[in-house]
């Protein structure tokens, strides 16, 4: 079985996926690492991300295994994610990956941005989570502020919609939710609340408990 999450950023998708990932005792990538770990290999290498054969090159020979390094979740590497995920040939070249792990049993959770629409468009689920882009700043920050970087709101709400903006209005697998997707708004949700309700609609499509 395979629950696909899509969402702009900071909706929440990650932490969904991961709690009920675990209810189901299925496999959960943040496929958002891929692309953050192809920026963070660009940025190390003072690579200019701009330079589309180059992102090309290091998604190809990516080290999927390397995505627990802390400095991936943090706002430079989204925004540069962002940045080098609009480049069709890096989209390609991760795919594959994430077809064969959403295929294993008994089951895989995906969260990303084109989940639904390109990764996994059979998914047995397929949910896009949203909320007001100052609830997902105001999410972010205190998640920021944890881990001790010092970014102020007006700067994490900028870089949401940027980032947002960017990631809806490219040619290549925009964000948006597929046709068939379900979708949940969690602007006034907490995360508990948000689990329940993303968990019941799983049941009810899924007829799995
Ligand atoms: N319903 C909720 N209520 C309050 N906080 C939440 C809720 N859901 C998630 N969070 C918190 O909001 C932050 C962003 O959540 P998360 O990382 O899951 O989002 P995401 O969509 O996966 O982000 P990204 O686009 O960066 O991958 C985290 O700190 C998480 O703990
Ligand atoms: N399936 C995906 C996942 C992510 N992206 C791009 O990566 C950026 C960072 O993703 P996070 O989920 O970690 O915030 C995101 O802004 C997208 O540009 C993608 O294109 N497809």
């Amino acid at each position: 079985m395979i629950i696909a999450i899509d969402g702009p950023a900071a909706s929440g998708k990650g932490t969904l996926g991961k709690r009920l990932s675990e209810h189901f005792g299925f496999a959960h990538l943040d496929t958002g690492l891929l692309y953050r770990a192809v920026a963070r290999v660009m940025l190390d290498r003072e690579i200019d991300l701009a330079d589309r054969d180059a992102a090309h090159q290091v998604a190809l020979n990516l080290d999927v295994t390397d995505l627990d390094d802390p400095r991936l979740r943090g706002a430079q590497m989204g925004e540069a994610a962002s940045v080098i995920s609009g480049y069709q040939p890096v989209r390609d070249a991760l795919l594959a990956f994430q077809r064969q792990f959403a295929a294993q049993p008994p089951g895989a959770v995906l969260d990303g941005r084109d989940i639904g629409t390109v990764v996994c468009p059979d998914a047995d689920v397929k949910l896009f989570i949203t909320a007001a882009s100052e609830e997902r700043a105001r999410r972010r920050h205190l998640e920021l502020q944890k881990r001790g970087e010092r970014i102020v709101f007006e700067t994490i709400l900028e870089d949401i919609r940027r980032r947002d903006e960017r990631d809806m209005n490219r040619s290549s697998a925009p964000l948006k939710p597929a046709a068939d997707a379900i979708i949940l708004d969690t602007t006034h949700l907490d995360a508990d609340a948000a689990f329940q309700a993303a968990l019941d609609l799983v049941r009810a499509k899924s007829g799995r408990a």
